[in-house]
């Protein structure tokens, strides 16, 4: 297949919880996620799940709270990419239907932080100034750093963001796009939140 060609989309990602069960935590956070309309492979660094980007990001949304729901200090880590598949085996997933797996609403504060690479965009800076003002004007913005932008907030609000920033920062010219994220959650620098 042709570089850039499938809408699929993959995140690769790892959990580390901050707790001597964590194998029970990554586990149990990919088991109790509805995982139906996305490819899922695991391994003994990472999990990867690709499929069309609603599911991508519901499943991915999901697998977070679960993890952050059994109270423990979690830090995930991951991939977002798009346009440049490099093989198949995913395609069979973008017959799924556009509703959503995962609906578990509940409120879960996250601070997080991510980078956007649009591939091969000379326009990239213009693209990445527009999603962190749209950040600030979501009100999820909250750090300027060193090679990333702090995004916090409700888990729902953050990965909102999220899907809108992968969506904006692609275009039909420009289809391979690279997003980084990293997400601390119940950790005791937020005080409680
Ligand atoms: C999302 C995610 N997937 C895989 C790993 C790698 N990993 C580390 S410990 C463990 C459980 C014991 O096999 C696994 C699978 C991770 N950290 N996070």
């Amino acid at each position: 297949m042709e570089c850039g060609l499938s809408p699929i989309i993959g995140f690769r990602f790892s959990l580390h919880p901050m707790t001597n069960d964590f194998i029970k935590v990554i586990k149990g956070a990919l088991k109790e996620t509805d995982t139906t309309n996305v490819w899922m492979h695991t391994d003994d660094v990472s999990t990867v799940i690709r499929g069309k980007q609603v599911h991508v990001f519901n499943v991915a949304k999901a697998i977070t709270l679960h993890a952050a729901k059994t109270g423990e200090h979690i830090a995930l880590s991951g991939t977002f990419s798009a346009g440049c598949p490099g093989d198949s085996a995913g395609d069979v997933y973008l017959d799924k239907g556009d509703i959503i797996a995962n609906t578990d609403i509940t409120k879960q504060y996250v601070s997080s932080q991510f980078a956007l690479y649009p591939m091969n965009n000379p326009s990239y800076m213009n693209i990445i100034y527009r999603e962190v003002d749209r950040a600030k004007a979501q009100g999820v913005f909250n750090d300027s750093m060193h090679y990333a932008s702090g995004i916090h907030g409700d888990i729902h609000e953050v990965f909102a963001f999220y899907e809108e920033a992968f969506t904006n920062a692609r275009s039909d010219e420009h289809k391979h796009l690279v997003m980084t994220v990293s997400m601390s959650i119940n950790s005791p620098s937020h005080g409680g939140r």
